[in-house]
C-alpha cells in the first residue's frame, strides 16, 4: 500500500511546520530556557522572554485536529536531538501503568546518542477521568517531579475536568490553518508528485478542509489515487456527484469525530452537505459508532428532536428553524457526555433504507401511477386511495379477476404487477 501522504509529507523540521509561528516561538523559548538545546536552534526560535513561558513546568498544545500539534513536537525533538517518549493517553489506562511506562522510558539509556528525552502525552483530553483510574493525577505527579520536558496535546483542554492540568502547564493554542497555507502545501505536494493541479481545485479542497491540513492532504491523495497526474475542479465535482456515498462517509466521520459543537455544526456549511440524506445515514450509523446503550439513546433522542423541528418546518414552512434542527442533528449527535473514544477506522455501512428504496423504485413508480389514476377517476385524495381504496380493491380483486384486468388495461401496467400492488 502507498505511504499515506500525511506521513510522507510530515514536516521534519520546525521550519517546515507552516502557519504556527507563534506556537513555535513559545515552545522553543520554553525548551531553551529550561533544558539543554542546540545554540543555533535557540538563536533562531527562542524569541520570547515572558516569565510565564520561561517558568512553565510543562506545555500543553491545544487546537483542532490536523493543525500540527503532534508534528510540532516530533519536529522539536528532532531539532534538539532528543529521544521522544510518546504516550497516547488512551493507551495508558491506569496510574500504575502510566508511571511504569514513563519511568521505564526515562530510566533506560538511549542507544543512539540522543541529547536527552522528551515525553509527549498525545491527546490528553482522551483520558476518561472516571474510567482511567488516577491517570490525570499521575500525569500531574509526573510533571511535578520530572526533570525532562513534558509536552501534551489536546483538542479541547477547556473541559473543567482538565483544570488541574491547565493550572500546572503553559497552554499554547494552535490555530486552524489559513486557506492560503493549505493551498500552498497542497500545491507543493502536487509538484512533488508530478501532478498538474488546478489552483481552483486545490482551493476547493482547502475550503472544505476547514483548516485541517490532515484532511486536506488525505483528500488530495484520494483525488490523485491510481496514479492520476491531473486534477481539475471538474474532477472534484464529478467525484462528488458520482460517489455521493463517499462524501457522506466523510461527512459522518467528521461529525462523529468532531471534538467541539461548533466543529460538528460547521459541517452543515459544506457545499456537499445534504441534510435529508444525513438524517437517513445518521439514523443507521448511530448504533455502529455508539455501542453503549446510554450514549446511543442520547444520540437518537437528539436526532429525533431534530426530526421534530424538520416535521414542523415541512408543515409550516418556517425555514428559519432549520439551523436549530441542524444543531441538534450534528452537534447534538456528535457531542455526548459519555462519548467513547472512537477507533481510527469506522465501517459505516450504506443505509439499508436507501438500498430498499432503490430496489423498490420501479414498484413504487407503478404504485404511484395506480394511486394517481384512482384518485383522479374517483375524485378523492391520493392519501385516501392509499389508506382505503387500495385495501378494498385488493380484497375485491381476490374474488373478481376482472377488476385487475380492467385496471391493467386502463393503466398499461401488466396484470401481475397490479396484483402485487394491491
Ligand atoms: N502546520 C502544519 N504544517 C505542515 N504540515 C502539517 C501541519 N499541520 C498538519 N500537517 C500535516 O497533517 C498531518 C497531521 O498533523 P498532526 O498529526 O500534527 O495533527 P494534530 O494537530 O496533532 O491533530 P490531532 O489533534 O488529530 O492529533 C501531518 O502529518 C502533516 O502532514
Amino acid at each position: 500500500m502507498a505511504l499515506p501522504w500525511v506521513e510522507k509529507y510530515r514536516p521534519k523540521s520546525f521550519a517546515d511546520v507552516v502557519d504556527q509561528e507563534e506556537a513555535k516561538y513559545v515552545l522553543a523559548s520554553w525548551i531553551c530556557a529550561r533544558f539543554r538545546a542546540p545554540k543555533d536552534f535557540c538563536t533562531r526560535w527562542a524569541k520570547k522572554k515572558d516569565k510565564e513561558i520561561l517558568d512553565a513546568r510543562a506545555v500543553l498544545l491545544a487546537g483542532p485536529p490536523g493543525v500540527g500539534k503532534t508534528t510540532l513536537i516530533h519536529a522539536l525533538a528532532r531539532e534538539i536531538g532528543y529521544e521522544l517518549i510518546e504516550l497516547n493517553a488512551s493507551d495508558v489506562r491506569t496510574a500504575e501503568r502510566l508511571k511504569e511506562v514513563v519511568g521505564r522510558g526515562l530510566r533506560e539509556g538511549s542507544l543512539f546518542g540522543y541529547g536527552g528525552k522528551i515525553v509527549l502525552f498525545d491527546e490528553v483530553d482522551g483520558l476518561h477521568v472516571k474510567e482511567d483510574a488516577g491517570g490525570l493525577e499521575a500525569i500531574i505527579e509526573i510533571i511535578e517531579n520530572s526533570k525532562v520536558p513534558i509536552v501534551m496535546t489536546a483538542n479541547n483542554p477547556y473541559d473543567p475536568r482538565f483544570r488541574p492540568l491547565r493550572d500546572i502547564s503553559l497552554v499554547v493554542n494552535l490555530k486552524r490553518l489559513s486557506e492560503e497555507e493549505v493551498v500552498e502545501v497542497l500545491r507543493r505536494i502536487c509538484t512533488s508528485e508530478g501532478a498538474k493541479c488546478e489552483e481552483e481545485a486545490l482551493r476547493s479542497i482547502a475550503k472544505s478542509s476547514l483548516g485541517d491540513l490532515r484532511a486536506a492532504i488525505n483528500d488530495l491523495q484520494m483525488y490523485l489515487s491510481g496514479g492520476r497526474k491531473t486534477l481539475t475542479v471538474d474532477d472534484i465535482k464529478r467525484v462528488g456527484e458520482r460517489n455521493p456515498q463517499l462524501s457522506m462517509f466523510e461527512i459522518l466521520d467528521r461529525v462523529y469525530r468532531a471534538r467541539w459543537f461548533d466543529e460538528a455544526r460547521a459541517i452543515s456549511f459544506n457545499p456537499s452537505f445534504d441534510w435529508e440524506q444525513y438524517f437517513i445515514w445518521a439514523t443507521e450509523t448511530i448504533p455502529v459508532v455508539y455501542k453503549e446503550i446510554e450514549t446511543m439513546s442520547v444520540a437518537y433522542d437528539r436526532l429525533s428532536k431534530a426530526d421534530m423541528f424538520i416535521g414542523r418546518i415541512k408543515r409550516t414552512q418556517e425555514w428559519e428553524l432549520l439551523p436549530y434542527a441542524l444543531e441538534l442533528a450534528l452537534g447534538g449527535v456528535s457531542q455526548i457526555k459519555s462519548k467513547p473514544r472512537l477507533p481510527p477506522f469506522i465501517k459505516y455501512g450504506f443505509p439499508q433504507r436507501l438500498l430498499i428504496l432503490a430496489k423498490s423504485r420501479e414498484a413504487r413508480k407503478r404504485r404511484d401511477v395506480l394511486v394517481e389514476y384512482l384518485a383522479q377517476n374517483l375524485h378523492v385524495s391520493r392519501s385516501y386511495v392509499k389508506s382505503e381504496i387500495i385495501y378494498v380493491l385488493g380484497v375485491l380483486a381476490k374474488s373478481d379477476s376482472k377488476i385487475v384486468e380492467r385496471l391493467s388495461k386502463a393503466l398499461g401496467i401488466n396484470a401481475i404487477d397490479i396484483k402485487t400492488l394491491l
